[in-house]
């Protein structure tokens, strides 16, 4: 990905029109840093120049552990090969990312360490073979951006037209693992990757939160210009009081991806995209209004799909779907079992079912792992009980993302 200088003129215009901040506040980095005064200045200078040199010397030790820890994933790799093992094992990564977040003493916060982590183990898993993550694209779509968050930049990013096509090259193995979005906190069931699920034999491995902050871009210099606004209708959707409020005379147009609407929005004079502010910056945009969604924690829910299963970490949860059978109180029976064996359930959704008119499939997340005996136990009597019962996966629990704002997603 190439950066745009105009992206960055047209930042600063954004915030300046952003929610959280006034016209003439300046963020902190913004503001002039005068020198300190002379007499101060040698010492300061050699305070500084003497640290420095202690992170260049810190800098080159963390080097030559990071290759002594990747020489250790190539021979794992080797190990595995010869096993006939799958390179990716996402139980040992979140048991790594756990045990070290447990060990950490500050003042780095957590989640920089998980940051600076998932891009560790991202390039360890490289020297034994990229992982390639199929997702919807294109390119800085907010899957991709989930993606690359929690597998780190050393992958093989592979951008999709549809949410099918994801499902299909992993089930090929074109890709080992694909990220798909399940459900959004404000706009609930994404019916297509649901409704996937029962036809697909894909396992779910994994789950990433990530929050959805959407920007508006264009290369105009100003809302009043616009009259057009293109994007996604589910970031539509999210944004509809905002642009209400705001544009009341603009139209809005329906893309198939907020990168398709921010291409489109490059394309045309008077037109705006709402989007990732990754795509902003991608199509050389200026970002004229920042955090627009209606709800502040809108946050997406994606999987991780692939043909592997998960081993317990001891945090997980498990996805389920079955469809009962036509009688009164059998939802009420299912339903019953998690209760009296205490698992929590931590979704629960239906979907029609296509070749039965008024007869649905339920979809149900709880906590727990599969090969736990309880969890089990509950799925072994479901599975007498129901029409149909599939167990699309057990997967670490994901940990919603931190809000840091759009400005910290530059
Ligand atoms: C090195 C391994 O392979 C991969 C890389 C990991 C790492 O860098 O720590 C962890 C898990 C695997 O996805 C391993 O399985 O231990």
């Amino acid at each position: 990905m190439t950066d745009r200088t105009p992206f960055f003129a047209g930042l600063t215009l954004g915030l300046a029109g952003g929610r959280n901040r006034r016209p003439n506040q300046k963020a902190a980095h913004l503001r002039p840093v005068y020198p300190p005064r002379q007499e101060n200045h040698d010492m300061v200078a050699d305070q500084i120049n003497q640290q420095r040199q202690r992170i260049d010397e810190i800098d080159r030790q963390i080097v030559d552990l990071l290759n002594e820890r990747a020489l250790c994933a190539m021979a794992i790799g080797r190990s595995k090969n010869a096993g006939g093992l799958p390179e990716f094992a996402p139980e040992r990564e979140q048991a790594i990312i756990d045990a070290l977040e447990r060990h950490n003493q500050g003042p780095l916060s957590g989640q920089s360490l998980r940051g600076i982590f998932a891009e560790i183990i991202s390039a360890c898993r490289a020297v034994q073979r990229p992982l390639r993550v199929a997702f919807l694209g294109p390119a800085t779509t907010f899957s991709h951006q989930a993606a690359m968050r929690h597998f780190g930049s050393s992958c093989e990013f592979a951008p999709h037209r549809s949410i099918i096509d994801v499902f299909h090259e992993v089930e090929r193995s074109h890709a080992q693992v694909g990220v798909v979005p399940v459900e959004n906190s404000s706009e609930g069931q994404v019916s297509v990757t649901l409704d996937l699920f029962l036809e697909s034999d894909l396992n779910v491995c994994g789950e990433i939160y990530a929050r959805i902050s959407q920007v508006l871009m264009s290369k105009e210099a100003a809302i009043e210009g616009i009259q057009r606004v293109y994007s996604h209708p589910q970031a539509l959707n999210q944004c509809r009081n905002w642009l209400a409020r705001n544009m009341p005379m603009a139209t809005l147009i329906e893309s198939t991806s907020t990168a398709a609407a921010a291409q489109k929005a490059a394309q045309e004079d008077g037109s705006a995209a709402v989007g990732s502010i990754l795509a902003a910056r991608q199509g050389g945009l200026n970002a004229l209004a920042i955090d627009i969604q209606d709800n502040p924690h809108n946050t997406t829910r994606f999987f991780v799909i692939g043909r592997q299963k998960c081993p317990p970490t001891g945090n997980d949860k498990t996805s389920i779907l079955f469809v009962t059978h036509h009688k009164p109180g059998m939802l009420f029976s299912a339903l019953k079992h998690f209760a009296d064996s205490g698992i929590n359930l931590t979704r629960i959704e239906s979907r029609p079912l296509k070749n039965t008119p008024w007869e649905y499939v339920f979809f149900i997340d709880m906590a727990g792992h599969v090969e736990d005996a309880q969890v089990r136990q509950v799925i072994n009597t479901l599975d007498e009980e129901t029409r149909l019962l599939k167990v699309l996966g057990s997967y670490p629990m994901g940990e919603p993302e931190a809000w840091n704002g759009a400005e910290q997603a530059v």
